[in-house]
């Protein structure tokens, strides 16, 4: 920040000219000496502190006041590195401080070359999930806040226009790969000629399959001469993804390669032998024997998550439960992720959505419910606890088939893991609980159904088969531990009981036949409200759907909607395909709106006043059927009446009789008369419209005179923003500038550039009532700054919005 401007009489004008040549000096001096000391940095020697290192005093100042003294083993070995412009390939565990081994450099690389808004954008920083972006932005505003650069957070949430806007002035951007993308393509004003670094968190998993169209989109538009840094604790040394980055001679920087293990020492790993229908049964038992304790537990779908979230939600396990996926909002995501960080005991059910990167403080407990794809996975998801030197526990729920297979891999990846057993009068099972639960509740029958679908989809896609083998898995005790009578469209177990008989009136029935019918008719009569709902709301749609998946044998097929594991795309629309059946009768409309309880997924045919009818065989045509207005077309032309003053209907254009016609005089005075009246009506039918017409010219123009006063107010306000006084995260900066300790010394202002310009920093907004001092006095400027009051996330999104304000 700029130090205050000194007030008082005005100094004469040669001697302030020359106190601002030698600001000017004395700043160029200490840029040129901080260039010197970064080519002269040894890159062999090992340092410990972040003030052992050549930075400017921005990036310095910033890193005391974020309280980061000591560096960590990737920071010292990497900043190096990073600073002197080299690529970097940087592997270290999680949660070893990978973040600000390339914030440093950024912000160091940026500074030295003197860069301005003017410069464009000079750093990318790719993050592959929104929350983990968030989590970097958080960072870099921490650390970078006494710099002059701009920076803004692009991971979509908002309007594309809203951010096309801002894009142009950004000087780093931490983004999603999707989101910038769009903005490549699509924002004009975008420019990345000038960039200067290329930086990938989590790298192997932005390079990876699911991102691997977008990322080299992106690369296509970077320059090729720039620095590029790949972090990831799992990193990538694959030369194709080298190449795909045009990487010169990355100093690839691993520094728990010669670690005895790849995971933190201070992070115990446990596993246990649960068969899958006992799984929840122990999840609950653990809960419920660590309600001091914050938890994460990692599942394999987002249907996963919503079903045991909301299942265990209705037991009350006496711990706040939380549960984050793909598929939420944005919005929501945020809100949870913040409520999480905050709470000191809690249980998160999460898929790998939360799996990398994230830096939830004090984690106790990882839990993974579900087994992960692979050994790399399991280190990302156990690296949630156990965090820059503190302890963290970690929990993986093997079932016997998957023991062997995934033990080999840890071992391959030096992951230490030892086995232990549940005590057994800890274990609590849920069964009953969770079948009467889901008696009384179709919604949390249906998201059983739902999960235990993807949880077999999810096993069915897994590459590794040694590990994941469907065949070996007890699905149907794997359903009853759901609280399901079966796994979904399993008809013979559901046949057993009376009162699921009539979920199997599924569409393969023959409505033809009359026995069958007097059957259902019986059965109709005992069936209770419960019964009725089980049949509308889920068992026909995904019995159909189960079908698909599982052959006759017993055997899974392809179905097309294979799924990754961990992927939270919603099947609904599958399941919800109806077949076509028709049924007799020519009921009137009044069926459509009648309890479709019995029969939702048939077709039924309506009779419109005798028309051939209309045959409801979707949705889309049973609303049809109850739009009045699109009913017209189906009833013909209607007649138009006129009422005479009895209420009595007539033609419009009746036949008046001839007598009476005569009665009233010559024809040919009539029709002059007739004309004359007609006449006189248009006359005065077209003044009235004159005047609407009038009317409504004026409205206009005073609403686009409205328009433009509005808009040069906001023209107005831009100017005054622009000058630092009005927007609330812009404030007029130099860069370079030298310690505020020191006021004496700060670079003059450079005079060659337009004055007007926005320059916008990382500092934080001025309290209000310095911010109104502040307007009211250009010429003074606030000594002091507030720190921000970022709490939540939520304010984070906020801060972000006004920076890319
Ligand atoms: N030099 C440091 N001194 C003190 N704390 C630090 C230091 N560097 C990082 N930390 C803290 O360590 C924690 C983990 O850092 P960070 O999130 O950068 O880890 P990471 O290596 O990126 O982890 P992951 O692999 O899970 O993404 C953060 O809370 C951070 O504030």
């Amino acid at each position: 920040m700029a130090p205050p401007r000194k007030s008082g009489g005005k100094a004469p004008k040669t001697n302030h000219g020359s106190e601002k040549n030698l600001k000017r000096k004395r700043g160029e001096d200490s840029l040129s000496s901080l260039i010197q000391r970064v080519e002269d940095l040894d890159l062999k020697g090992s340092l410990k502190n972040f003030a052992d290192l050549p930075l400017s005093d921005p990036t310095a100042r910033g890193l005391t006041a974020s309280h980061y003294k000591t560096m960590t083993d990737i920071q010292s070995r990497a900043i190096s590195h990073g600073l002197k412009g080299r690529d970097i390939l940087g592997a270290a565990k999680t949660g070893s401080g990978k973040t600000l081994a390339f914030i440093v450099p950024v912000l160091e690389n940026l500074y030295r070359r003197q860069w301005t808004e003017y410069d464009g954008l000079g750093a990318l920083i790719l993050s592959p999930t929104r929350e983990l972006a968030i989590q970097i932005f958080e960072v870099l505003r921490k650390v970078g806040r006494y710099h002059g650069f701009s920076a803004g957070l692009v991971i979509g949430g908002r309007s594309l226009r809203e951010e096309q806007d801002r894009l142009g002035r950004m000087n780093i951007l931490v983004c999603t790969p999707g989101r910038i993308l769009q903005h490549l393509d699509q924002t004009a004003m975008f420019e990345t000629n000038n960039l200067q670094l290329l930086v990938m968190d989590e790298a192997d998993r932005i390079l990876d399959m699911g991102f691997q169209h977008s990322v080299d989109a992106i690369i296509d538009h970077l320059p090729k001469e720039r620095q590029t840094m790949l972090f990831s604790a799992t990193q990538t040394k694959k030369v194709s993804d080298l190449a795909r980055l045009s990487l010169q001679e990355p100093e690839y920087v691993a520094v728990h390669e010669a670690a005895a293990s790849a995971t933190p020492t201070t992070l115990q790993q446990h596993y246990v032998v649960t068969p899958l229908p006992q799984k929840i049964d122990t999840l609950w038992s653990f809960i419920r024997s660590n309600l001091k304790s914050k938890t994460v537990v990692f599942l394999s779908s987002g249907k996963q998550v919503r079903f045991v979230y909301e299942s265990l939600r209705h037991l009350q396990p006496g711990i706040p439960l939380m549960h984050l996926h793909g598929r939420q909002k944005q919005g929501g995501r945020l809100d949870i992720t913040t409520k999480f960080s905050q709470s000191q005991h809690a249980v998160l059910f999460a898929t790998d959505v939360v799996a990398r990167g994230l830096d939830f403080p004090a984690v106790d407990w990882v839990i993974q419910m579900d087994c992960p794809e692979d050994a790399d996975t399991y280190i990302h998801r156990v690296g949630r606890t156990a965090r820059y030197e503190r302890v963290g526990r970690a929990v993986l729920f093997l079932d016997p088939s998957e023991e062997k297979g995934m033990l080999l891999r840890l071992e391959q990846k030096k992951v230490p893991i030892e086995r232990i057993n549940i005590k057994a009068n800890k274990q609590q099972s849920i069964k009953n609980q969770l079948q009467n639960m889901c008696f009384k509740d179709p919604e949390l029958k249906y998201l059983g159904q739902k999960a235990f679908i993807s949880y077999v989809k999810s096993i069915y896609v897994q590459k590794d088969k040694e590990v994941f083998n469907l065949k070996e898995l007890p699905l149907e005790e794997f359903a009853g531990s759901l609280g399901l009578p079966g796994p979904p469209g399993d008809d013979t177990k559901e046949r057993k009981n009376a009162s699921w008989k009539m979920a199997s009136m599924s569409s393969d029935e023959d409505d033809s036949d009359a026995e069958d019918k007097k059957d259902k008719k019986d059965e109709q009569q005992v069936r209770t409200r419960y019964d009725r709902m089980f049949e509308r709301r889920n068992q026909d749609v995904l019995a159909e759907h189960y079908h698909k998946l599982i052959n006759d044998d017993g055997t899974i097929v392809a179905t097309g909607a294979g799924n990754g594991a961990g992927e939270d795309a919603d099947e609904d629309a599958d399941f919800l395909s109806v077949k076509r059946r028709f049924v007799a009768g020519d009921a009137g409309l009044d069926q459509v709106n009648s309890d479709s309880d019995s029969d939702a997924s048939v077709a039924k045919k309506v009779a419109i006043d005798g028309q051939e009818p209309l045959v409801i065989d979707s949705k889309r045509r049973e609303k049809l059927l109850k739009s009045k207005k699109k009913l017209l077309k189906f009833k013909g032309k209607g007649t138009k009446l006129v009422y005479d003053d009895d209420g009595n209907a007539h033609e419009m254009y009746e036949m008046e009789d001839e007598e009476d016609f005569k009665a009233r005089g010559d024809a040919k005075a009539q029709r002059e008369k007739f004309l004359e009246g007609e006449t006189e009506r248009t006359r005065q039918a077209d003044l009235e419209d004159k005047e609407v017409a009038r009317d409504k010219r004026r409205e206009k123009k005073e609403k686009r005179k409205a328009r433009e006063r509005a808009l040069a107010d906001e023209e107005a306000d831009e100017e005054r923003g622009a000058q630092g006084f009005q927007l609330p995260y812009i404030e007029p900066m130099d860069l370079g500038t030298p310690p505020p300790s020191d006021p004496e010394s700060e670079p003059e202002k450079d005079t060659r550039r337009p004055s007007k310009k926005v320059r916008v920093s990382f500092a934080e907004p001025e309290s209000s009532e310095e911010e109104s001092t502040y307007k009211r006095d250009k010429t003074k400027k606030s000594k002091k700054k507030a720190e921000p009051q970022i709490e939540t996330l939520g304010d984070l999104e906020a801060l972000a919005s006004g920076l890319l304000g």
